[in-house]
């Protein structure tokens, strides 16, 4: 069988630049083509071209549906309104949608479970290994520990990062919150400023950094009188990301329609 047919969006950006170069030099997948915003510079040009070297035969498109069609997956990191418009286009043409954006609102997560119903959709706040095995320590320590002990997540992220909480932070808040039996709707508490009133017992508290060019850093503190457990994970390269998303990629292939994350992938519920 062929190697499957990956379309990246948005290959200008931090994360699309990183999944081209990785499945440019993959064995187990071709690069099908590469998709743009709309009126983007490198619509209608070779990727090769457009990114300054000789033409490789991956063609850069602002009109989806022209590569998506004949690829096996669409890689997606970019915006809420763009992985929401791609997922209804998945969801015609049975194509595999691995979705890494953040910062989706409670309508748009609506919007990504309608098109499962059709599409094999799979979504993770943080594709990486680490970050996923985090959060199964997180919902371990959460559930063996009383609210006697405050958990506080605390995130940094690079200067243009446009979202906060970061995703995996709300992963993390999510996983601590089953593992002490809660909902995290009801007990969140974020970016606390001014005359706050002491801390709430059982809330969980959501703090974010930004700066320079940190690739994404995660602590979740269980703090109590006396002593605090921290729990950390630090990404220096995003091609921990990438990779999960390749990953995920290969993994889609024939399963049926549904909601997938990379707890799935990896094997690990
Ligand atoms: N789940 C995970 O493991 C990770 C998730 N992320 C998330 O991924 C997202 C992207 O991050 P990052 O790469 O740093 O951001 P960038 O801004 O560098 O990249 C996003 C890209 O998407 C493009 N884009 C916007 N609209 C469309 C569209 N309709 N079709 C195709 N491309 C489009 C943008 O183009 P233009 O600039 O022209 O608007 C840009 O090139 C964020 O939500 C981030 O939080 C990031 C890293 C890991
Ligand atoms: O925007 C980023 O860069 C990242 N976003 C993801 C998030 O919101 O958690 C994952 C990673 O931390 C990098």
């Amino acid at each position: 069988m062929d190697a499957p047919g990956i379309v990246v969006m948005g290959g200008s950006g931090r994360m699309g630049r990183m999944l081209c170069d990785l499945i440019l030099t993959s064995d187990d997948m071709h690069l099908a083509g590469v998709t743009e915003a709309p009126g983007h510079a490198w619509a209608g040009q070779d990727l090769g071209t457009a990114t300054g070297g000789a033409p490789n035969g991956v063609p850069v498109t602002d009109d989806p549906i022209s590569v998506v069609a004949r690829a096996q997956a669409v890689i997606d990191f970019t915006t809420p309104a763009a992985t929401v418009a791609m997922a209804d286009l998945c969801a015609q043409v049975g194509t595999v949608h691995v979705i890494g954006t953040t910062g989706l609102s409670a309508d748009d997560i609506a919007a990504l479970d309608r098109a499962a119903q059709t599409a094999t959709i799979i979504r993770a706040g943080n594709m990486s290994l680490g970050v996923n095995l985090l959060t199964q320590l997180v919902r371990q320590v959460a559930a063996s520990l009383d609210d006697y002990y405050d958990i506080e997540v605390i995130e940094a992220h690079h200067r243009h990062k446009v979202d906060a909480p970061s995703g995996t932070a709300l992963m993390l808040g999510e996983a601590a919150a089953e593992g002490r039996g809660v909902s995290l709707d009801d007990v969140s508490d974020r970016g606390r400023d001014g005359i706050t009133g002491a801390r709430e017992r059982g809330a969980i508290g959501f703090h974010a950094i930004r700066g320079g060019d940190i690739v994404g850093e995660h602590d979740v503190v269980f703090a109590a009188d006396g002593e605090r457990i921290v729990l950390r994970h630090v990404a220096s390269d995003r091609s921990v990301f990438a990779r999960g998303a390749l990953k995920a990629a290969l993994w889609g292939q024939g399963k049926p329609p549904g909601s997938y994350d990379m707890l799935d992938v990896l094997g690990m519920r």
